[in-house]
């Protein structure tokens, strides 16, 4: 069990199994694209770790570039997208990845699909290690995704509670 700030966090998935989610999921990616070269879009803050381990374990060329983008404030959406991106990469004819931590109740998402499709790309898909199901509630077809988990929040690789966890190896639910 670990403490962040007043909350307490039992272990969910080990860092050997998210690694091994995460390489399975980049061999994917390379075989899907084989012969392109797809610009890999990682969402700020919570997908930098999830990130930079998909990069390593595709084997084909690929862009890497960042949007920035908020709706959780604490354990909650807030129920509206803060968009803070300015993108500097063309996508016009190009296949793009966007890379997500976590699509949860698929609000971010939606925002995003919307914003990146009118950039003309030949191709958007989608890319994200976890999924809540349950949580669902703006529908989005992933096309890559490490783990469906259960409608409780989680922190490590990457993803916060009030700013803090992000640099657990791990992920690690709510008690
Ligand atoms: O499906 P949704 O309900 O929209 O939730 C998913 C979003 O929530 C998290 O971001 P957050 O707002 O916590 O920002 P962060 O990545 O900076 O932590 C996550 O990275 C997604 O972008
Ligand atoms: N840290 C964290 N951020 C989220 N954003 C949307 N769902 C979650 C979650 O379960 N945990």
């Amino acid at each position: 069990m670990i403490q962040i700030k007043d909350k307490e966090f039992i272990s969910y998935i080990s860092e050997e199994m998210l690694l091994q989610r995460v390489r399975e999921m980049g061999g994917k990616i390379s075989r899907d694209f084989e012969g392109q070269s797809p610009v890999l879009l990682g969402v700020l803050n919570g997908s930098f770790m999830f990130l930079a381990d998909l990069a390593k374990s595709i084997s084909i060329p690929v862009e890497i570039c960042f949007l920035k983008i908020s709706s959780y404030q604490g354990t909650n959406s807030t129920g509206k997208v803060k968009d803070m991106s300015s993108l500097d990469i063309d996508l016009k004819d190009r296949p793009a990845i966007i890379v997500e931590d976590i699509v949860d109740t698929g609000l971010s998402m939606n925002y995003l699909l919307g914003k990146i499709k009118k950039l003309g790309p030949k191709s958007v898909s989608i890319a994200t290690l976890l999924t809540k199901p349950d949580a669902l509630q703006h529908p989005v077809k992933v096309d890559y995704v490490g783990f469906e988990i259960p409608n409780k929040f989680v922190v490590g690789y990457g993803l916060d509670y009030d700013g803090y966890g992000r640099n657990l190896p791990a992920i690690y639910q709510l008690k």
